[in-house]
C-alpha cells in the first residue's frame, strides 16, 4: 500500500476490517515489523485522536514517530507552481515534502479545506503535490474531501457492535455554528456505499435541503431530507455536521429540529450513536445521548488505533 487516501485504496472493506480486528485482538504480534522505520505525521490543522492514535499504532509496530505542526512550527508553505515567492510564503511544498521524505519512511498529512473555492479544495492539489514530491507512502490524516482513517474506524466499530448481518446505518446531518468541511461525511459515505455493495450495511443519508453531498461519494445511498423518517429502524446513527457543498462553505439556518436527543433516538431500533469527535455538546449532539447507554463515541475513538495500525502494517509490508 503506497497511499491511503480513499476507499479506493483498499480492495475489500470486509478484508481490511477483518485484518484490523485481528490486530486489535493481538496488538503486539508485529512489534518488530516497523523496527528502524520512521513515521512522520504532518499537521496543518489541530488534532487529538488522529495524532495520538496514529502514534500509538506506529509504536505497536515498533516504528519511530516524528510529529510536525506545520501551521505552528514550519515555514509558511507555497503550494502554487511557477510563482515568484516574493510574498509571505517562505518554502515551497516541493522542497518541504521532499526533505520530509528524506527523514521518514512513511508520511501522514492533515490539511483541511479553506472552504472558499470548491474546485480548488476538491482538486486536492496540496495533497497530490505532497504525495508526488515526498517520494514515500502517504496516509491521509484528513484531507479537504476525505478522512479515510476515521471512516475505516467507523466501519470497524459498526462491524464490532452490529447484532444483525446488515444493520441500517444512518448518516445524520447535525446543527453547528461554524462552517465545517464535508470531508468526514464524504468519506463515511464512500466507505458505507462500498460496505453496502459488500453486503455489510444498509446505508441512508439524512440532511436538510441544501446540504446534499457530492454524488462522487454517495452512489447507492438512500438520501432523505426527513430525519424522523430516516431514523425509523436505524441500528446505527452517525451524527456529523457539514457545511453546504452546493453553496460551497455556506451555513444555512435550519428550522426543524436536527439535534439527536433521546426523543429522536426513540424513533430508532435502539440505535447505537456514533460521532468522529470533537463534538459540541447540546449543539451537534445532545449530552443526554452522549452520556447515555447508546453512545459508542469513546469506543469508536479507541478503534482509531486499529485502523491506523492495519494501514501502517500494509505500508510497511510494501516497503520490504
Ligand atoms: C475529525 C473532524 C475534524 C473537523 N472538525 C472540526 C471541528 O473542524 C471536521 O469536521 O472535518
Ligand atoms: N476524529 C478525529 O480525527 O479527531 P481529531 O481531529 O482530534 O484527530
Amino acid at each position: 500500500m503506497k497511499k491511503f487516501f480513499s476507499v479506493k485504496d483498499v480492495a475489500s472493506v470486509s478484508e481490511i476490517v477483518k485484518e484490523a480486528m485481528e490486530l486489535k485482538a493481538n496488538p503486539n504480534t508485529l512489534e518488530s515489523l516497523g523496527k528502524y522505520k520512521t513515521l512522520g505525521l504532518v499537521f496543518l490543522n489541530p488534532s487529538l485522536r488522529t495524532r495520538l492514535s496514529t502514534q500509538k499504532a506506529a509504536m505497536n509496530l515498533g516504528m519511530n514517530v516524528m510529529v510536525m505542526n506545520m501551521d505552528k512550527d514550519g515555514w509558511a508553505l507555497e503550494t502554487q507552481d511557477g510563482v515568484v515567492m516574493n510574498g509571505t510564503t517562505v518554502e515551497h511544498i516541493r522542497e518541504a515534502a521532499a526533505v520530509m521524505g528524506e527523514y521518514c519512511d512513511i508520511l501522514g498529512l492533515r490539511s483541511f479545506p479553506k472552504l472558499k473555492n470548491r474546485d480548488e479544495d476538491y482538486s486536492e492539489d496540496l495533497f497530490n503535490k505532497f504525495i508526488e514530491y515526498c517520494g514515500v507512502p502517504v496516509v491521509s490524516l484528513e484531507s479537504a474531501t476525505r478522512h479515510p482513517l476515521q471512516s475505516l474506524t467507523d466501519i470497524i466499530t459498526i462491524s464490532e457492535y452490529k447484532v444483525t448481518e446488515k444493520p441500517k446505518v444512518v448518516l445524520a446531518w447535525a446543527p453547528h455554528v461554524k462552517a465545517l468541511p464535508q470531508a468526514v461525511p464524504n468519506s463515511f459515505s464512500e466507505w458505507m456505499c462500498q460496505a453496502q455493495v459488500e453486503g455489510l450495511v444498509d446505508f441512508t443519508i439524512a440532511h436538510p435541503e441544501g446540504y446534499q453531498l457530492s454524488e462522487e461519494f454517495t452512489e447507492g445511498a438512500k438520501i432523505s431530507n426527513d430525519l424522523d423518517q430516516s431514523l425509523k429502524n436505524a441500528d446505527f446513527v452517525y451524527v456529523k455536521n457539514w457545511s453546504s457543498y452546493e453553496e460551497y462553505g455556506e451555513v444555512y439556518p435550519v428550522i426543524e429540529n436536527w439535534l439527536i436527543d433521546n426523543e429522536k433516538l426513540a424513533l430508532t431500533n435502539d440505535a447505537k450513536v456514533m460521532h468522529c469527535l470533537p463534538v459540541r455538546r447540546d449543539l451537534e449532539l445532545s449530552a443526554e445521548v452522549l452520556d447515555g447507554p447508546n453512545s459508542l463515541v469513546i469506543k469508536e475513538a479507541g478503534n482509531r488505533v486499529w485502523a491506523a495500525q492495519v494501514v501502517l502494517k500494509r505500508m510497511l509490508e510494501s516497503l520490504e
